[in-house]
């Protein structure tokens, strides 16, 4: 029977390779010109390419997600970057989606870290092509920077993202660049599915299905509220690892291989768990019961940030609201999860929602407007 979620281990993801970082360290991005920054750009790619990345140390009891072994990718690159689009030999039908990280809207340049942004940019858009029960094949970074941004800020963001990648299996494969008033990373993520599977979609859920959770949620929130509060990575030990999960989330992509030959619906927990399962409600027309001895275990971990800030009921809030620790969530009948997944409730007939005890915490996604 699945067991605890996965803990994200503490350790900072670090750059990979041993890049140098050049002698264009001190300069900007008019100082080298859009060619020299894609000339920088691709050669971290090459670099991380040619070595495989480094993986901070997984503790196999709390983190079950094998980083030391990456999840192979489908598909081959014929022509990557550099031409005027990439080609791809690939297997199965093609899954797509993008996601925008934007300064201000979701990180400010207080606690901005370049390599770590580069990593929650392909984890976001990795987590989506994963909850649909595909595989990741290529990312294609398009940045948009003010020219006054140092070459080296650009060079860790690539290898930020292409660690990433390369831990959810798959590789960046092409990209854009502008210049812009502030800092914007969009990244649209390319993936396959088997022909003969069913895609795992928000409206398949059924009454009489369990709903499980693979990764962790509210880990990324707390980081929030901490770093909104002014703790910073390093100032201790014991916030870390949830600044960690906010500044480079890391989705379990290990639990989620195969997933389309055992859940029905499913959505990566981005806005937040209960609002996100609310679009999954919706669009399958069931409701669902959450546990409330789950959601307790869940915020359980979450008590020392809460309560170093001085609100110990916010780790529930978080678990329940907060998003960005790209938490996996999938609907499926009972029993038919695999080791790593955990029961956190069902689904049932009655109006879309999502209950906790008697409340309905079904609209509390994270909007942008
Ligand atoms: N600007 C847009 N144009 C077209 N479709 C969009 C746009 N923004 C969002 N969508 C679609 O709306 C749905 C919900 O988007 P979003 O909330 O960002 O999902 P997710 O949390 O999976 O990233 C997705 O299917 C997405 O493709
Ligand atoms: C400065 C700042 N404010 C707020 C947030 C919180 N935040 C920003 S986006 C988001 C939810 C997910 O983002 P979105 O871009 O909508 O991802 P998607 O749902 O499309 O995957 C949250 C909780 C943040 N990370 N940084
Ligand atoms: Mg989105």
């Amino acid at each position: 029977m699945p067991s605890t979620p996965n803990q994200p281990e503490p350790t900072a993801p670090q750059p990979s390779n041993d890049v140098a970082p050049s002698d264009a360290t001190e300069l900007t991005l008019k100082d080298v010109g859009e060619d020299g920054v894609l000339e920088q750009i691709f050669s971290v790619l090459q670099a991380q390419s040619a070595h495989p990345p480094a993986q901070p140390p997984a503790d196999p009891e709390t983190h079950p997600t094998s980083a030391s072994n990456p999840v192979a990718g489908p598909g081959d690159l014929i022509v990557g970057p550099g031409d005027d689009a990439a080609v791809s030999h690939t297997p199965g039908n093609l899954v797509s989606s993008v996601d925008i990280l934007t300064e201000g809207a979701d990180f400010l340049p207080e606690w901005f870290d370049p390599y770590r942004l580069g990593v929650k940019a392909a984890a976001q858009n990795l987590a989506d092509i994963c909850s649909m029960g595909a595989n990741p094949h290529g990312l294609l970074f398009a940045l948009a920077a003010p020219d006054g941004t140092p070459v080296n800020t650009v060079r860790l963001l690539a290898q930020g993202l292409s660690d990433e990648a390369a831990r959810g299996g798959a590789t960046v494969i092409g990209g854009d660049l502008s210049s812009s008033a502030c800092l914007t990373s969009t990244v649209t993520a390319l993936g396959f599915i088997d022909r003969d599977l069913v895609p795992v979609t928000r409206s398949a859920a059924k009454p009489g299905h369990d709903v499980f959770l693979a990764g962790t949620v509210g880990w990324a929130a707390a980081g929030l509220a901490l770093l909104f509060a002014g703790v910073r990575l390093g100032d201790d030990p014991h916030l870390d690892p949830f600044i960690e999960v906010q500044l480079a989330p890391r989705p379990d992509y290990e639990s989620v291989q195969n997933l389309a030959t055992w859940a029905s619906a499913g959505i990566d927990a981005s806005d937040g768990l209960a609002g996100d399962l609310g679009r999954v409600a919706r669009a399958s027309g069931v409701r669902i019961r959450l546990d409330e001895t789950a959601i307790d275990r869940l915020a359980e971990p979450l008590l020392p940030a809460a309560e170093h800030l001085g609100t110990p009921e916010a780790a529930r809030e978080w678990v329940l609201g907060g998003g960005e620790d790209h938490g996996f969530l999938v609907c499926a009948p009972a029993g038919s999860a695999p080791v790593g997944w955990t029961r956190i409730g069902a689904c049932e007939e009655g109006q879309p929602d999502v209950l906790v005890g008697d409340h309905s915490a079904a609209d509390s996604a994270y909007k942008h407007f």
